[in-house]
């Protein structure tokens, strides 16, 4: 117990109650207090103790906390029960290190220098020409609607994608689910264009809207809605919260956008929101979809083009490894240099055509 351990941290250190309060600054009758248990310090006062009593903070702090969570759960039934939800919450934030900014390689940091100086080159290159654009969007938001839907499995070619799209056809031999799934992806990268336009910046509403326009006609019972089942990625055994658990990580998924939305560089920003996303898995299906939009959202919203991570076999490979790395070691590294070389690849390829 806190109280406990600073008396005999104070006796050890042959030092009287009035003793303590001189050095702290703190009421002789207040420490009486910590010390029987009746009144806990602020953090403030805290700090003071551990520089007085020449002992770490972190060591007071645990026992503090510990006293804490002591005081909350001692008089509920579910105490047990409660602590194994809150142990889990507090592996995940700890092991994503939600509140450190990530510590950048060399050469990462000079792929995010290029990815700027293209940057600068495709701004200097606007405002485009109405048919510009229009040429630019239809052939990169075809490639796109092709690349990410072939990801999830859809069997429709990039020419197949680009007549559906643009010529409303159906493909024979293709399912309905193919052709909407086409359809749904290229309305929400319309929506997603419209957000950046209006500078709307990322929010649950933004990420429920995303995934309700993904789903919609293919499942609309789960279309904008989380889960309510445990699910599994086939071919991973990366293990995925538990649906009780998802309102509260999507609330600590919000913060650390919030906290960070400014700190980080915009393409390390838009790879842990995508990663993270993805790794919450908060909906049925569509997740990997929904996240690669938020990506692009937050990428787009800074000045940036898409990142078009590709559907072949050796980019999902690469893509899924990557993931895994953050998931099984928590090194963001390979997935940073992912999206990063996306980035690049996507500014030199815009600047290309203009
Ligand atoms: N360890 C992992 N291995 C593979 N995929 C992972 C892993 N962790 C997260 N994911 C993500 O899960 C996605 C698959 O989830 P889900 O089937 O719900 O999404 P989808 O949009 O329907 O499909 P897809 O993302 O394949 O297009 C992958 O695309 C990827 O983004």
């Amino acid at each position: 117990m806190f109280g406990a351990r600073l008396k005999d941290i104070r006796l050890s250190r042959k030092l009287k109650l009035k003793e303590l309060a001189a050095l702290t600054g703190i009421d002789v009758t207040l420490i009486s207090r910590f010390e029987r248990g009746d009144r806990m310090p602020t953090k403030n006062q805290l700090l003071l103790l551990s520089e007085q009593l020449g002992v770490s903070l972190a060591e007071l702090k645990k026992e503090w906390l510990a006293d804490k969570v002591v005081a909350l759960l001692q008089y509920e039934p579910m105490a047990m029960e409660a602590l194994q939800v809150a142990e889990s919450r507090v592996e995940y934030l700890t092991s994503k290190k939600v509140h450190d900014a990530p510590q950048l390689s060399d050469e990462l940091q000079a792929k995010l220098d290029r990815a700027d100086d293209l940057r600068k080159r495709w701004r200097q290159a606007q405002p485009l020409g109405p048919s510009q654009l229009r040429r630019l969007h239809e052939f990169f938001d075809i490639e796109y609607t092709f690349e990410s839907n072939r990801i999830e499995g859809n069997t429709l070619t990039l020419q197949e994608t680009a007549l559906v799209v643009n010529e409303g056809l159906t493909i024979g031999g293709k399912s309905m689910r193919e052709h909407l799934e086409v359809i749904n992806h290229s309305e929400a990268i319309g929506f997603v264009r419209d957000l950046v336009l209006g500078k709307e910046d990322l929010s649950r509403r933004v990420v429920m809207e995303i995934h309700r326009l993904i789903l919609k006609e293919v499942d609309n019972e789960n279309a904008g809605r989380h889960r309510k089942v445990p699910v599994r990625i086939s071919g991973s055994d990366t293990e995925l919260p538990q649906p009780y658990l998802l309102e509260k990580l999507m609330e600590d998924y919000f913060e650390y956008y919030e906290l960070h939305s400014k700190r980080l560089h915009p393409i390390i920003l838009s790879a842990e929101m995508h990663e993270r996303l993805v790794s919450i898995h908060p909906f049925v299906d569509g997740n990997g979809r929904t996240s690669r939009l938020v990506m692009n959202l937050i990428l787009m919203s800074r000045g940036y083009t898409r990142a078009n991570i590709k559907g072949d076999t050796q980019s999902r490979l690469a893509y899924y490894r990557a993931l895994q790395q953050v998931q099984k070691n928590a090194n963001p590294d390979p997935f940073y240099h992912l999206v990063a070389d996306e980035v690049i690849r996507s500014l030199e390829q815009h600047l290309e055509l203009v």
